[in-house]
């Protein structure tokens, strides 16, 4: 690519010179056959925009607000594990970039740098995401830090009971450098199972290889000296160890008596799921397939968005993620009742290519092609998007009827 780069896209290839193939395939791939994966950057594709003009747009207000939080633009960064895989500042870096564009930052449960220096890193409004542990003493452990070091929320993620099956991660025996731990989650050694106990948790806690074969132990059957999960990643073998698959609605009350912090939940993709999350009390919902990393022919999470937003009626703010690439996208999103859009991937590539530059340089390239976008179709303001804004393909398809 000759010059700087000037989309997502771009960055996405730079990512992909910059990393070795091991990690790129982990950030970049999606579960099984990738059905969903393509769907959720193709099915925006099929959405048109309708221009309004002669409205006056030489002043355009990007701005919203997000539970309570101003904010630049309604974008937000998607919580991803692991940002040290993609450049030495991890999640600092990103974190860095977000405060520098003015979006609140999502920190994953999985990162690579901790709560405490996040928090203390920059000024930019946090959210942190968690996993549920088998071991809920620790996840509250987690919760409380996150509380203590000033984040305004908490996302819990709702669509992995188990890891989906990202094939490229098996091929590839995705393992991590040695230098790189879990810094975040290292009372995660003991959220494997109290029968590790006895092993050094010095020894253990230094990095994600040997947490993979304190996992592999944990696996093997004794008696017959058979490895019990064998199918899978690495990634998905220490997921099976420590993720409570027993999650479940009931479980949002448990996480409601330990923290004041707003909920937000990840993963919903069904009016029936929308109205259940309502009836447990959540702040706001996030409709997401988990950047299509699950259950592979779940729908491209745009496909769905409007279903979410008839259910919720208003009644808590709905936000979107999966196949955000470009600032049209964010509008077809707003015009279809998000609230904002979370970015992971095209933010992993700015990570990757440039560390908190990069990062800084994506959510400016997307803030500048949505204000484009309002530019050129008549609005002003983020509440001027309006359903009319968009026709989605199935409403096209009855036009010509
Ligand atoms: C490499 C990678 C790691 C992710 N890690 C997490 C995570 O730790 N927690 C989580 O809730 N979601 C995680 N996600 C899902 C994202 O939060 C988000 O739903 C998804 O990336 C949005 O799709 P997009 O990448 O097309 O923007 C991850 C996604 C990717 C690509
Ligand atoms: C036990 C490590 C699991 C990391 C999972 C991160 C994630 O959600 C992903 O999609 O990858």
């Amino acid at each position: 690519m000759a010059g700087e780069p000037v989309n997502v896209n771009e960055f996405q290839e730079l990512a992909r010179q910059a990393l070795p193939k091991m990690y790129y395939d982990y950030y970049t791939g999606g579960a099984e056959d990738q059905h969903t994966l393509k769907e959720n950057v193709e099915s925006f594709r099929r959405i048109i925009i309708r221009p309004r003009i002669l409205v006056d747009v030489s002043k355009i207000d990007m701005s919203t607000t997000i539970l309570g939080h101003k904010t630049s633009a309604p974008i937000m960064i998607a919580p991803t594990a692991m940002h040290k895989l993609a450049h030495h500042e991890g999640e600092v870096a990103t974190a860095r970039g977000a405060a520098a564009c003015d979006v609140i930052m999502g920190l994953s449960y999985m990162s690579t740098c901790t709560v405490e220096e996040v928090a203390s890193s920059c000024n930019a409004v946090r959210f942190f995401q968690i996993y549920v542990y088998k071991r809920r003493d620790i996840t509250a452990l987690m919760v409380h830090r996150a509380e203590k070091n000033g984040f305004g929320a908490i996302i819990l993620t709702a669509d992995t009971p188990r890891l989906g099956r990202r094939e490229a991660d098996i091929k590839n025996k995705v393992d991590v450098d040695s230098r790189i731990s879990f810094n975040n989650c290292d009372a995660r050694i003991h959220a494997i199972t109290p029968k590790i106990k006895f092993l050094e948790y010095q020894t253990l806690r230094s990095c994600f290889s040997q947490v993979m074969q304190t996992e592999m132990f944990m696996l093997t059957d004794r008696s017959t000296n058979k490895t019990l999960q064998d199918k899978g990643s690495n990634i998905e073998a220490l997921a099976a160890g420590t993720f409570d698959a027993s999650l479940c609605w009931k479980d949002i009350e448990w996480l409601k008596s330990i923290t004041k912090l707003p909920i937000l939940i990840k993963g919903i993709l069904t009016s029936e799921d929308a109205i259940k999350a309502i009836e447990a009390g959540v702040a706001g919902i996030i409709v997401s397939n988990h950047g299509a990393r699950q259950l592979d022919y779940a729908p491209a999470t745009i496909s769905v968005l409007e279903e979410v937003v008839h259910a919720v009626q208003g009644k808590v703010p709905v936000f979107y993620d999966g196949g955000v690439r470009r600032g049209t996208d964010i509008f077809k999103a707003l015009a279809l009742g998000a609230k904002a859009v979370l970015i992971g991937r095209a933010v992993i590539y700015g990570l990757a290519a440039k560390g908190e530059l990069g990062v800084k340089q994506v959510i400016q390239m997307l803030k500048d092609e949505f204000e484009l976008t309002m530019a050129l179709s008549g609005c002003c303001s983020v509440d001027d998007i309006t359903r009319s804004h968009v026709k989605t393909e199935k409403e096209r398809f009855i036009c010509r009827m």
